[in-house]
């Protein structure tokens, strides 16, 4: 292991709220500069296990470092390299967008231009607007503009894109690159797919408590056991049972004339010597990948 690359470490970490255990021994660690997520299904605890990475929750067992630093033990020196996104009632209502920036920069020693910050996140049209008349778009930008005002090393963004259109979330997307791309490292938690697939650059899959697989989106889509659908129309009819035993066919399905295998990039290889030992002629050959839906379900369900 390559030591000092990791900016976030957790190991081990356990949290039980009245004797039911949430968190059940969750370790990963992020390297510094990536976009981390963590992706799971309802009360899988995701947000137990960013809390606290956060040091907003202290877990019962195992342990958590930011930066080498304790959150917990080590607060105030992990709140000022750290930027959290609030939650929405965490912010009083009548507290106008200026006033928010301007109050939340002051907590920290080395702010960022809040100015520059809601210019490129679109705020600028609203400084004058308090919390409670902002619009869920809105609402949502600044509770990212003040987890970055604070110029953190590492940001820890829950839901960030919950509730905006599709428009407002891919122009939450671009600016989560360029929030990496200047040397922030982020740690997502989402429950969105096509999010994780675009921001990540790796995600570990959480479910019941415990990590049930870490990788890259296209590792994760991999090793699903049937990442890979084959259909195509054979010029001349061919056995179930000769494609049921090639190597890595998962399933063999007929819709029409066509057939459908599930299986693997072996499989796909093993389909065409197959068809080229029979001289067969495929009709509209298709081969597509699994997506990271479709690994996601087949993990938390193997888990299950
Ligand atoms: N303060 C608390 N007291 C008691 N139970 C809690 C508390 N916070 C969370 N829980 C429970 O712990 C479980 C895990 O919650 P957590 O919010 O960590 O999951 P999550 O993966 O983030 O879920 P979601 O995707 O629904 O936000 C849930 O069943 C939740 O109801």
């Amino acid at each position: 292991m390559l030591v000092g690359m990791a900016i976030i470490e957790v190991n081990g970490v356990h949290k039980a709220y009245a004797g039911r255990t949430v968190v059940d021994g969750v370790s990963f660690a992020v390297d510094e500069g990536e976009i981390f997520g963590i992706l799971g299904p309802n009360g899988a605890g995701k947000t137990t296990t960013v809390e606290c990475v956060g040091g907003l929750r202290v877990p019962d067992a195992g342990t958590v470092r930011v930066a080498g630093l304790d959150p917990v033990a080590d607060h105030d020196r992990v709140t000022r390299l750290l930027g959290a996104q609030l939650q929405e009632s965490e912010l009083q209502p009548k507290l106008t967008v200026a006033e928010a920036l301007e109050l939340y920069s002051a907590f920290y020693p080395d702010p960022a231009d809040w100015r520059e910050l809601a210019e490129r996140l679109g705020l600028h049209t609203a400084y004058g607007t308090r919390f409670a008349k902002l619009s869920g778009g809105q609402k949502q930008r600044l509770s990212i503009a003040l987890a970055l005002v604070g110029n953190p090393r590492v940001v820890v963004l829950d839901e960030l894109t919950t509730g905006l259109d599709p428009r407002a979330r891919r122009d939450t997307w671009k600016l989560i690159e360029d929030v990496r791309d200047s040397g922030v490292t982020v740690l997502l938690v989402t429950h969105f797919m096509e999010e994780a697939r675009q921001l990540c650059d790796r995600i570990a899959v959480i479910d019941k408590g415990k990590v049930v697989a870490l990788d890259t989106p296209s590792g994760l889509i991999g090793r699903a056991d049937n990442s890979t659908v084959i259909s195509f129309t054979p010029s001349r009819p061919l056995a179930d049972s000769e494609l049921e035993q090639l190597p890595g066919a998962a399933s063999v399905e007929r819709k029409d004339d066509r057939i459908v295998i599930s299986g693997t990039d072996e499989t796909v290889n093993a389909v065409i010597s197959l068809l080229a030992r029979h001289s067969i002629t495929a009709h509209r050959l298709r081969v597509s990948e699994a997506t990271l839906d479709d690994a996601y379900l087949d993990l938390t369900e193997q888990a299950a």
